[in-house]
């Protein structure tokens, strides 16, 4: 685990929250509430943002950067020691509020992507009509509170990348249906019953990437997911890890995909095929199993829907099912999202062979695509997407950008189907780095 302090001063964190309420008032001539992301400056914006509710953030007061199989626990023993130590004054008191964190973690315990937790210097959230500023230092003295409306009049507009271009990637397209064909293979065999594989594109833009561009686009056209930036992982992620708060669990399992048509009617009756579909059923079933069975030992009991709903994206269908639960002793909800990851939405079942079969056959490294990704607050409520829909700027070239999108693997899958799906998958980052 290692640490950096930009000023390398053991001061605590001095954390201090005050309500905007003001700026949601009618007539109000502040920075508009509802546009979180219109705040954000162009470097290393944190988001996580959701039908104009969320957080963002931006400057570092702190960073900790994790690997290997504890990068969770030894993540959140880093938190628990800031906030041993920070002196907080919070006056609006809701999640997200008071000291927060934003972070990512690398799908596989090996991968050199590791996990990385970045403590803001600013936050701004909103959640319905409440609005908050916290500010986060950890020098000796406490910086004047920021005025935002000053702040958002600074930001430059988002920079459009230019023109895209796209080149095939760890695995070319091609080769990706024989690897499809191994995993149906080896589910025939009953090495696995169901296995997740992914596959990567680049894109090269002429412009280095302002992430600001794509996030604003993957908000306005996907509000029902949750718009994501956090150290170069950016997307919208229609699936909700675990969203822990005051001692209630939830989660948005999807598993089960059919791409849209674009005509209303046509994706109506893909609607009804998809909730019919056994194949699909099944690949849901081991999904909302993998989730159900995790969460049972935190909870005093859950809720988990006889059948799922079909969830309407521009892009794709998901069967979908919201999985809840009370929560029996305190978990953060970091501990929650590291005893979930990696769900069977996201590797497979049975989990460890699943996991193995992904690192033996799908020739790419995830790095932190379909790994836990989200914030952390100092009660330890918290939400986590799976950074699903999702690409990486190079922090070696801001030019190029890795896309990610995945597909479930059951015995009846077809590899020319579950390519064209994953295609689908890729639409909402090409679609938001593009400038149509
Ligand atoms: C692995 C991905 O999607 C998962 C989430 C929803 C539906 C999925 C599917 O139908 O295969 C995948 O399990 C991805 O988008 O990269």
């Amino acid at each position: 685990m290692t640490s950096t302090m930009p000023d390398a001063v053991p001061h605590p964190l001095v954390v201090r929250t005050v309500a905007l309420d003001h700026l949601a008032r009618p007539g109000s001539t502040g920075p508009d509430p509802d546009d979180l992301l219109g705040l954000l400056p162009p470097d290393a914006p944190l988001a996580w943002v959701r039908r104009g509710d969320g957080i963002v953030g931006w400057g570092e007061a702190l960073r900790v950067e994790v690997s290997g199989r504890d990068r969770f626990a030894d993540a959140e023993q880093a938190w628990q020691e800031l906030l041993a130590h920070a002196i907080v004054r919070d006056e609006v008191d809701l999640p997200g509020t008071g000291p927060v964190a934003f972070a990512s973690f690398a799908f596989e315990e090996d991968s050199p992507a590791g996990g990385v937790l970045v403590v803001p210097r600013v936050v701004v959230g909103r959640r319905g009509a409440r609005s908050w500023l916290t500010t986060i230092d950890t020098g000796a003295t406490l910086r004047a509170t920021p005025d935002l409306a000053d702040v958002a009049a600074r930001q430059p507009e988002p920079v459009s990348p230019g023109a895209v271009s796209y080149a095939e990637g760890a695995v070319p397209s091609e080769d990706w249906l024989s690897v499809v064909e191994r995993g149906v293979a080896a589910i025939r065999a009953g090495e696995v019953e169901k296995v997740v594989l992914a596959r990567d594109v680049y894109a090269t833009t002429t412009e280095p990437l302002d992430v600001r561009w794509p996030l604003r686009r993957l908000a306005a056209r996907y509000p029902s997911c949750w718009t994501f930036s956090v150290d170069g992982l950016i997307g919208a992620t229609p699936e909700l890890l675990v969203r822990s708060e005051k001692g209630l669990v939830t989660s948005r399992v999807l598993a089960g995909t059919i791409r849209r048509t674009g005509d209303d009617d046509a994706d109506l009756a893909r609607a009804a095929t998809l909730a019919h579909s056994s194949k699909d059923l099944e690949e849901h079933e081991y999904a909302v199993s993998s989730v159900a069975d995790a969460l049972a030992p935190f909870c005093t009991s859950t809720n988990v829907p006889d059948v799922p709903f079909v969830l309407h994206l521009p892009n794709v269908l998901h069967l979908a099912s919201d999985v809840t639960g009370v929560l029996a002793a305190n978990p953060s909800s970091l501990a929650l999202a590291a005893a979930l990851h990696p769900t069977a939405a996201v590797c497979g079942t049975p989990t460890a062979a699943a996991a193995r079969l992904i690192s033996r056959i799908e020739g790419m490294e995830r790095g932190r695509y379909a790994g836990p990704v989200g914030w952390l607050g100092a009660d330890g409520d918290g939400e986590w997407g799976i950074a699903l829909r999702s690409a990486h700027v190079d922090p070696q070239d801001p030019r190029r950008v890795r896309l990610f999108a995945g597909c479930g693997i059951v015995a009846a899958s077809e590899p020319a189907a579950e390519l064209a799906e994953s295609e689908a998958k890729l639409v909402p980052m090409r679609d938001a780095l593009g400038t149509a």
